[in-house]
Formats: C-alpha cells, sequence, structure tokens
C-alpha cells in the first residue's frame, strides 16, 4: 500500500515554530505579535495564504508588503524546528508501516526545503519515497495536483492520505482518495463533520486502520 501524509497537524505539531517565525516577520514589519492560537488557525494552506492572515490581522491589505514578508519567512523557515514535536505514536508507526512494506509519501503545502529540514531534524526523513510540498506544483492543496504527484511518485497501488485538516479533506476528495483524518490536528470544523473513511487519534492505531480500509493490499 502507498501511504501519503500531510505534515504539520498531522505528524508533527509545528505551530509553536510557525507561530514564533509569524511573531519574528512581524516584527521585522514594525507589527505586533500574534499568540499561539490565532497563528496555528492559519496553517495548512501555505506560506502565501498564511502570511496574507498575519498581515489581514493587523487590518494590512499590501502586495508588495506579502510578498516582503513571504521572502523573510522563507529565509528563517529551514531553521524553524527547535520547537516542534512529533505526535505521539509517530515514529513507530512509521517505522512499523515501513517493516510491512508500505511505501509512504509527503504532501504538504509547507515548501520543500523546510518540510525536509524538520523531517530530518526529528530523524523521519529516510522513511519517505517523496516529499511534496507547496512549491512543488503550480497549484498548492486543496487541489489534488500535489496529491497526485506524490502518489505517482511512490509507484502502483492502493492509497490512502492522512492528514489532519478541512484542506486534506477537500484535495482528498478532489484526487478521489480515501483520507484518514488525524483528529488532534489544526481543523477548524469538528472532525465528523469532513468527509474521512475513517478518523484516527492515536497513530498506534493506524496499521489497524489502515488494514481495515484495504484488508486485499
Ligand atoms: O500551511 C502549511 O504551510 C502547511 O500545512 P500542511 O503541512 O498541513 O499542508
Ligand atoms: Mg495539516
Amino acid at each position: 500500500m502507498i501511504v501519503i501524509f500531510d505534515l504539520d497537524g498531522t505528524l508533527i505539531d509545528s505551530a509553536p515554530d510557525i507561530h514564533a517565525t509569524a511573531n519574528t516577520v512581524l516584527a521585522g514589519e514594525g507589527l505586533g505579535d500574534l499568540d499561539l492560537p490565532t497563528v496555528r488557525s492559519f496553517i495548512g494552506r501555505g506560506v502565501p495564504h498564511l502570511v496574507g492572515r498575519l498581515l489581514g490581522a493587523h487590518g494590512i491589505e499590501d502586495a508588495p508588503r506579502r510578498a516582503r514578508m513571504m521572502a523573510e519567512f522563507g529565509r528563517h523557515y529551514d531553521s524553524a524546528v527547535n520547537l516542534t514535536t512529533v505526535f505521539p505514536g509517530v515514529p513507530q508507526a512509521l517505522a512499523q508501516l515501513r517493516a510491512q512494506g508500505h511505501v509512504l509519501g509527503i504532501c504538504t503545502n509547507k515548501p520543500v526545503s523546510p518540510a525536509r529540514a524538520i523531517l530530518r531534524h526529528v530523524g523521519l526523513l529516510d522513511h519517505f519515497a517523496v516529499v511534496i510540498g507547496g512549491d512543488s506544483c503550480p497549484e498548492r492543496k486543496p487541489h489534488p495536483a500535489p496529491l497526485l504527484l506524490a502518489r505517482s511518485a511512490c509507484g502502483k497501488g492502493p492509497v490512502v492520505y492522512v492528514g489532519d485538516s478541512e484542506v486534506d479533506a477537500e484535495c482528498a476528495a478532489a484526487a478521489g482518495l480515501p483520507l484518514v483524518l488525524y483528529t488532534h490536528g489544526y481543523r477548524h470544523a469538528p472532525a465528523e463533520t469532513l468527509p474521512h473513511a475513517a478518523l484516527l487519534d492515536d497513530f498506534a492505531r493506524l496499521p489497524e486502520v489502515l488494514d481495515a480500509l484495504m484488508p486485499a493490499s
């Protein structure tokens, strides 16, 4: 089986690093800090969206300023690793899936460079056959193109996407793939209200959840 994972809010709790980076970039523009829940609620649609929301929270709409802040965010992003934690059970679940012969991939809206940097920092990068990021395609999730690209890079066979948010649910549906929705991530609506093939509240249960979805694989 091919198992493709979202990153922020699914495998890692990266909101504290993204929050710190956001406030560094805001300070560089002479703008005040935002709190963690506010910045967390902006995660999931990539850096352009996040920076637009940071400015929006200050009542500002200014395209050149937004472009400058996106570039600044990018300068800090690869080193934004120290406040991030891996969700419980993730390393064990990934190792188990690999040992069972499954092919694993990443499809995130985080750009590829910081996605690879954080995966390397937490010791998980080697599990993945491919890392598709928010800058890998002209389109970002919820467009299906990045997920379909990740899938084709992983070879042939049944595919499941594991994600945490509305964006992932919409992306999986558009790509025609089943979604396993991790419930401790950064979504806005109750988990039950998002389209999903299965809910996952504990990574220790992922192998059995996948078996139940794809008994024949
Ligand atoms: O919004 C981002 O940059 C990344 O979010 P994702 O890993 O949940 O796709
Ligand atoms: Mg996510």
